[in-house]
């Protein structure tokens, strides 16, 4: 049997009384990508900093490939990019990334640290003065120069406009093509959909989802369907759970829109037009999600 890459077994951390991660049990596979989503203060960062070995867990356990967070550390196989982590401060980039490199046990070759995190334009900057998203691309060089082969990110392309992070997420595929496990929180829901094979929601500490994309908009379930229509009560009709009018058109949230699509297409005293279907975008689906939770 395949060793996960991670492994977290009934993991808790409480800060006095708030429980920020409560008994979470999570099996990543080596070689998956996981996206963690939830609002703020749902316990991603402290779930990523105890699979560092960072933060101590105050119940549970965490497992890098079958070893602890400290262990997986030294033997090189876990590298992080975590959010507004300090670089070495007035020094250049060139001299951190050289200086780093040095400390690796098998490093990537520093000319593809260099082209993957895409620093070579700002190799002579001074640390203090780099921008947001170049201080994220050098924090991204540090997490995949000692060639890990679990990459925990925290929030990676916070600052990076639309062309870094297309960028970022075209290196990552290729990086997590090898077989690499990644680990990623974020906020960009879009970002989830398209780069994870998995999404993990959680919140207060809790999972409250598991699944691909496509899943979680499943677990929601509810689809819209919109029309061009009079005034009525839309809620009689069979499988609908509510209904908005605004400016003629009319959106039906439904729980059968099956139901819902046969009844307005067969009774023609409806007199209804340009109907559509549609499913929930994955940032409504998360929304609904936690709330309900
Ligand atoms: N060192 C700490 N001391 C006290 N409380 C903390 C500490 N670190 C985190 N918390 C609290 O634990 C909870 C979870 O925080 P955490 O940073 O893990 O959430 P998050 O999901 O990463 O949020 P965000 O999306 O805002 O980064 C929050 O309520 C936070 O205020």
């Amino acid at each position: 049997m395949n060793t996960p890459g991670i492994q977290l077994t009934n993991l808790t951390k409480r800060y006095g009384s708030l429980t920020a991660v409560d008994d979470l049990d999570l099996e990543v596979p080596a070689g998956q990508i996981l996206a963690l989503l939830g609002p703020n203060g749902a316990g991603k960062s402290t779930t990523t900093e105890m699979v560092l070995g960072i933060t101590k867990p105050d119940a549970g356990t965490v497992r890098v490939f079958g070893n602890d967070p400290t262990t997986a550390i030294r033997r090189g196989d876990s590298g992080a990019m975590l959010q507004n982590g300090a670089l070495l401060w007035d020094t250049s980039v060139g001299r951190l990334i050289k200086a780093m490199h040095a400390v690796h046990l098998r490093p990537l070759p520093l000319g593809e640290v260099i082209d993957r995190a895409d620093i070579g334009a700002i190799l002579k900057t001074n640390t203090n003065r780099l921008s947001g998203g170049q201080a994220q691309r050098v924090r991204f060089a540090l997490a995949i120069m000692g060639d890990p082969r679990l990459l925990v990110l925290d929030e990676p392309t916070v600052g990076l406009d639309v062309d870094a992070r297309r960028h970022f997420w075209s290196n990552m595929g290729d990086l997590a093509a090898t077989g690499r496990t990644v680990v990623f929180a974020t906020h960009y829901l879009d970002e989830a959909d398209e780069f994870a094979d998995r999404i993990v929601v959680v919140d207060n500490g809790r999972l409250v989802a598991d699944g691909s994309g496509a899943e979680i908009k499943r677990i929601v379930g509810n689809k819209l369907v919109s029309f061009t229509g009079p005034v009525r009560d839309w809620t009689a009709l069979p499988g609908v759970v509510s209904a908005e009018t605004l400016d003629g058109k009319t959106q039906l949230t439904c729980s059968d829109s099956d139901a819902t699509l046969r009844a307005l297409l067969t009774d023609p005293s409806l007199d209804v037009s340009d109907i559509e279907v549609s499913s929930p975008s994955l940032e409504d689906a998360f929304l609904t999600i936690t709330k309900a939770a």
